[in-house]
């Protein structure tokens, strides 16, 4: 089954498009984790007990397991996320040359960390991300127009042919879409350019981040996120909120709870799936 057919039944299952991002920031994590042996594991299994009715998706980032005990965390919580019927999209942002960009795509692989789809980084060209593409039951989200302020420094500038960079990039996208596995990254705080892009692939889905703790447009992430796919009962795209459920538990009124603080993660990921599908 391809990566857009498993996660076209589990919108559909869930009735939900909210990806879960599982970012532990250290810092953050509260004690009834820290004696833990992997307190980054130890948290993101209560996170994914709490919320995986409503997660059509969880989105670790790598960026919080890039230590030795990190990887360790990462691969538990990818098992784990399986366990509960749930995909995995790894938020890494890969590409580099040839033999280094093929090592990248093994976390695509059961010997690797066996992610089901990867966010990948354009900016080096189509061979940088062939591995990926390659990879036909595996989903590759190529970074368009990101949700951070710098996103407009240079995915806004106007090329010769007029047309800013990230449309080149969403063109792009659908050139190297021959094996129907690409995806988009296109952030919810860009609302006018996540409808220019759906203009341009109206049939490849959107990774879109930046609701929650960002503050982006929740009603065009669900307008023009989700595409019309003929294999698929349900449109297709995913909405992500990290911080905002992860650690919703900190504004919780009984904080020294933890039945209550995993809870509040719940119920912000259950809030967040009913928000979003009354734009559906
Ligand atoms: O354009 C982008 C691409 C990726 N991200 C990632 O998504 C989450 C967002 O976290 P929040 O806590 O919901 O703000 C995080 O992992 C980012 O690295 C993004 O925000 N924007």
């Amino acid at each position: 089954m391809s990566f857009f057919e498993t996660l076209a039944a589990r919108i559909e299952s869930t009735d939900s498009l909210v990806s879960v991002g599982l970012d532990p920031d250290p810092s953050r994590l509260p004690e009834f984790v820290a004696d833990a042996d992997l307190p980054r594991w130890a948290f993101n299994r209560r996170i994914i007990d709490a919320t995986h009715e409503h997660a059509a998706c969880y989105k670790p980032n790598a960026a919080f397991y890039e230590d030795a005990d990190g990887w360790r965390a990462l691969e538990e919580t990818i098992a784990y996320a399986h366990g509960k019927g749930v995909p995995v999209l790894l938020d890494a942002k890969r590409a580099d040359i040839g033999n280094t960009t093929r090592r990248y795509a093994g976390a695509l692989d059961d010997g690797g960390l066996g992610a089901d789809a990867i966010t990948v980084n354009p900016y080096l060209g189509r061979d940088s991300l062939q591995p990926f593409l390659d990879r036909e039951e595996s989903g590759v989200f190529v970074l368009c127009r990101t949700s951070n302020p710098g996103g407009s420094d240079l995915q806004d500038l106007e090329l010769a042919s007029g047309e800013p960079l990230y449309e080149r990039v969403a063109a792009l996208a659908d050139v190297w879409n021959g094996n129907d596995n690409v995806g988009l990254v296109v952030g919810a705080t860009a609302p006018e350019e996540l409808a220019e892009v759906r203009e341009i692939v109206p049939e490849i889905p959107f990774l879109v981040p930046g609701v929650g703790a960002q503050g982006g447009d929740a009603e065009a992430a669900v307008e023009h996120g989700l595409a019309e796919r003929p294999d698929a009962a349900v449109d297709v795209g995913l909405v992500n909120s990290s911080r905002g459920i992860i650690f919703a538990g900190e504004e919780s009124s009984r904080p020294g709870d933890e039945a209550t603080y995993f809870g509040a993660a719940g119920d912000a990921a259950k809030r967040l799936k009913k928000r979003l599908n009354r734009h559906r």
